[in-house]
C-alpha cells in the first residue's frame, strides 16, 4: 500500500508536551500508524523565529516532521487569520470576525513555508491529506511546486452559507485553493450542499453528479465523511474507569443525586454560556430538582491567547458565579464548573456516572463528546443525550434529544424531560444511538477517505495511459 502524508496544524508526536486534547489530534493519532508514511505540521512549540527546517522523529512507521513557528507566524497564521478570522466565520459569528489582511498574509506565508518544506518530502506514489481550515491553501501552494499526486482535503468544522462566506475578504483564493485538491471531505450534508451552492452560483462550475464537480479547470470529488470514534475503547475505558480513584470519588460524592455533564474546550462556538443560562431556566422552572441536581461542566482552556477566548472565559465566571451564588446551598452546589483538562479515560467514567449529557454548541463540525457520551454509557441503565441540532452529531444521533441551544425554555424542558424519562424510553434511545456510533467508527471514517484519495488516479498511471478518461486535469494557477 503506498505511503501516506498527513498535514494538519497540530502533530500528535508521541509523548510531545503540545499534544492536546482536541478531536483533531486525538482522531488522527491512530490513522496514520496502519499506512506508514509522513505526519507533518506545527510543532505546537513557538520561538523567536520560524524554524528553517523541520524537526524529523521516526516513531515505527511514522515520520514525524513537524515546524517550530516564529511569534509573528503563530500570531498571524493561527491566533489571527485561522482562529480570528475562518473560526468565527465557519462557525457563523460573523460578529466575531476579524479581516485583519496582516493576518491574512501570515496565513498564505505559513502556508506557503509548510509547502516549501514538505515538498522535499513527498515521493512519487505518495497520497497526500490535508486536514483543516488552518491549511486551505497548502494543496495549490503544493500544485505550484509541481506536486501532482493525488490530495485529499478534509474539513473538521462547518463549512459556512455561501452568504456568509461571501463577508470573507478573500473568499474566491479559498475557494480557488479548495478546488486544488482531488476530493473533498465534510462532516455533513450541509456543509457539503453549502459548499455545492458557492461552486453552482458563485464560481458558475458544473455540478456533474451529487460528488463530482469541475471548476477552476479541475475534476473534483466532494463527499459526506462524518468523523467517529474507536466506541470500544472508549466503552472499555468506562468499565475500568469505575474501579479508579476520580470516577469512584465522583460517585461517592454525588451519593444518590443525578449528575449532568457538559466536556467542551472552553470555545463560544460551544454555548456554554447559553447551556449556563439554560440551566438556571431549568432552576426557576422546575424547583423540584433544587438540592438534587448538579451540572458539571468541564471547560479546558483553549485559544487563550485570541481575546475572543478571555471574553467568554470572563462570561463563564461571571456566570458561574451568580448561578451558584443565587441557587447553591450550605449542603448542595447547582453548578461546578472546572477549566482543568482530564484525561479522555477519566472522563469516561464521568459520562457513565452522568444521568444527562449536554451538548449544546452554536455549531460544531462534529462534536465527538456526545459520541463518546454515549458509548460510556451502561447499557443497563443508560443516560440520556441532549444535543443541539447545530453539532454535526445531530446528523447521526437523531434519537437523542434534540434542542436549540439558543431557546433557553426548549433546553431546560429537555434538561427536566431527561431526568424524568423512564428507564425504557432511556434504553431504547441510547440503543438506536449507540448502533450509529459503533456503525460509524473512526477506522470507517479513515478507510472511506482513503478509499476515494485512493480512487483517483496518479500521475504514474495516468503518463502510463490507465484510467486516461478518468484523469484529473492539471491545476489552474
Ligand atoms: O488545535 P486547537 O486550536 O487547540 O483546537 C482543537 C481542535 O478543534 C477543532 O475540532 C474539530 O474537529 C473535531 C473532530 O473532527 C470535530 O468533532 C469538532 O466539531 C471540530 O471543532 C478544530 O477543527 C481542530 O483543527 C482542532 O485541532
Ligand atoms: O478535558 C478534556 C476535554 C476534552 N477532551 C477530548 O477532546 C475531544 C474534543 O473533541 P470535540 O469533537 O468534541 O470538540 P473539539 O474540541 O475538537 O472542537 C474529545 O475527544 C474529548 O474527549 C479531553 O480529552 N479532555
Amino acid at each position: 500500500m503506498s505511503r501516506l502524508v498527513v498535514v494538519s496544524n497540530r502533530v500528535a508526536v508521541p509523548d510531545a508536551q503540545s499534544a492536546t486534547s482536541g478531536g483533531l489530534a486525538v482522531a488522527l493519532r491512530d490513522a496514520l500508524q496502519s499506512c506508514g508514511g509522513i505526519w507533518f505540521g506545527w510543532s505546537g512549540r513557538t520561538a523567536a523565529h520560524t524554524a528553517d527546517e523541520p524537526t524529523i522523529a521516526q516513531v515505527g512507521p511514522v515520520t514525524y516532521a513537524t515546524v517550530d513557528l516564529g511569534r509573528k507566524d503563530y500570531n498571524e497564521y493561527y491566533n489571527g487569520f485561522a482562529n480570528r478570522t475562518l473560526w468565527p466565520l465557519f462557525h457563523y459569528r460573523l460578529d466575531l470576525a476579524d479581516f485583519s489582511h496582516e493576518n491574512y498574509q501570515g496565513y498564505r506565508r505559513v502556508n506557503s513555508l509548510f509547502a516549501e518544506k514538505l515538498r522535499p518530502l513527498i515521493e512519487d506514489d505518495d497520497h497526500v491529506w490535508v486536514h483543516d481550515y488552518h491549511l486551505i491553501p497548502l494543496g495549490l501552494e503544493l500544485r505550484a511546486r509541481g506536486v501532482e499526486q493525488p490530495m485529499g482535503f478534509y474539513l473538521h468544522t462547518p463549512f459556512p452559507a455561501m452568504e456568509v462566506l461571501l463577508a470573507l475578504p478573500s473568499h474566491e483564493l479559498l475557494v480557488k485553493s479548495l478546488c486544488a485538491y482531488d476530493v473533498l471531505g465534510f462532516q455533513t450534508e450541509n456543509d457539503l450542499r453549502a459548499f455545492r451552492d458557492y461552486i453552482h452560483y458563485e464560481v458558475g462550475g458544473d455540478l456533474l453528479d451529487d460528488r463530482t464537480f469541475q471548476a477552476h479547470g479541475r475534476l473534483v470529488r466532494a463527499e459526506v465523511f462524518p468523523i467517529g470514534i474507536e466506541a470500544g475503547q472508549m466503552e472499555a475505558a468506562a468499565e475500568r474507569a469505575m474501579e479508579l480513584g476520580a470516577a469512584r470519588r465522583l460517585d461517592r460524592s454525588l451519593g444518590t443525586r443525578p449528575l449532568m455533564i457538559g466536556v467542551d474546550r472552553l470555545d463560544y462556538s460551544k454555548g456554554i454560556p447559553e447551556r449556563f443560562r439554560s440551566f438556571e431556566r431549568f432552576l426557576d422552572t422546575y424547583p423540584d430538582h433544587r438540592g438534587q441536581v448538579s451540572m458539571m461542566q468541564i471547560a479546558p482552556l483553549s485559544r487563550s491567547e485570541v481575546p475572543e477566548y478571555k471574553t467568554i472565559r470572563e462570561t463563564l465566571e461571571g456566570l458561574a458565579g451568580y448561578i451558584n451564588g443565587r441557587y447553591g446551598d450550605f449542603d448542595w452546589m447547582p453548578l461546578h464548573y472546572l477549566t482543568k483538562n482530564f484525561q479522555r479515560e477519566t472522563l469516561a467514567g464521568f459520562f457513565r456516572l452522568s444521568r444527562v449529557g449536554v451538548v449544546t454548541p452554536l455549531r460544531d463540525g462534529m462534536n465527538l463528546v456526545a459520541k463518546e457520551y454515549v458509548a460510556s454509557q451502561d447499557p443497563n441503565y443508560p443516560g440520556v443525550l441532549v444535543l443541539s441540532r447545530f453539532a454535526g452529531a445531530a446528523r447521526e444521533l437523531d434519537a437523542a434529544l434534540l434542542v436549540n441551544p439558543l431557546d433557553h425554555d426548549g433546553v431546560a424542558a429537555a434538561l427536566n424531560k431527561a431526568l424524568i424519562m423512564s428507564l425504557d424510553e432511556r434504553r431504547e434511545r441510547w440503543n438506536a444511538m449507540y448502533a450509529r456510533v459503533r456503525e460509524n467508527s473512526l477506522e470507517r471514517w479513515r478507510e472511506r477517505f482513503l478509499t476515494a484519495l485512493r480512487a483517483v488516479p496518479t500521475p504514474l498511471a495516468v503518463r502510463s495511459g490507465a484510467d486516461a478518461e478518468a484523469s484529473v486535469p492539471a491545476a489552474v494557477l
